[in-house]
């Protein structure tokens, strides 16, 4: 997982949030990152208080923490999410830039197929518009093309490096991850639709028009945002 912030108050405050909202009998989608992972440690406080749910998580990290804490896991072949909880490295005005824990190809499958997606934050992943790089998944063959693509279009991408070992970081699903500088983007929904279909890209971070409602943990509560 990434290192956790100062902000741990607020994310915990925007995780619970969420967590609340869900009901007994559902399936949650579960996000990735250090505040879902307030919202999926406050769901196993309510498994073992009795709460009957199954989750789908989006990553590695996800998964090993649901198990961690009791939440019995399903896969998308056998349930829909009703609800799903995941994090975002920004906000503006419902759109998102994810993928700062290189989870964001399973947590656009899982978080766009649920009834209800709800974005956990803390008051810092708030802005008045994207300005985030935008991390795109890309099949390692495809590096170079794809960066090549990208700078056509106008980014400024960076093959992430990892932390603990040599080279770059491998997704789960056993990809690399180009963070994409673009400086503003004045319009999210046409860059999106820019990027997916360039060859060799599995997914870009940008979260357009597919959130239901944000929770912003600030110093003192939860700011809840609603688009639809
Ligand atoms: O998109 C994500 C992982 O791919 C995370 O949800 C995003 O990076 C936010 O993480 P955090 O809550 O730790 O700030």
């Amino acid at each position: 997982m990434k290192s956790t912030s100062g902000n741990d108050g607020a994310k915990r405050r925007a995780g619970e949030s969420a967590a609340a909202l869900v009901e007994d009998g559902t399936v949650v989608g579960l996000g990735t990152g250090s505040t879902t992972a307030y919202a999926i440690r406050a769901l196993g406080d309510r498994v073992a208080e009795g709460l009957s749910i199954r989750g789908i998580p989006t990553s590695y990290q996800s998964r090993a923490l649901a198990r961690e804490v009791g939440i019995p896991l399903v896969t998308l072949e056998d349930a829909t999410p009703t609800v799903a909880i995941d994090g975002a490295d920004q906000v503006a005005d419902g759109d998102l830039v994810k993928g700062g824990g290189a989870a964001h190809a399973r947590e656009k499958v899982v978080d766009s197929s649920a009834e209800r997606f709800v974005v956990v934050a803390d008051e810092s992943k708030r802005a008045d518009a994207l300005s985030h790089p935008v991390p795109v998944e890309v099949l390692p063959d495809a590096v170079p093309t794809v960066e090549a693509r990208l700078r056509e279009e106008g980014g400024d991408p960076t093959l992430r490096a990892a932390v603990h070992k040599d080279g770059p970081v491998v997704t789960d699903n056993g990809n690399l991850v180009l963070d994409c500088d673009f400086g503003t983007v004045a319009d999210p929904a046409t860059l999106a639709a820019t990027l997916s279909p360039l060859p060799g890209v599995v997914e870009h971070g940008l979260f357009v028009g597919l959130a239901d409602e944000v929770h912003v943990g600030t110093a003192t509560g939860v700011d809840v945002e609603r688009f639809r």
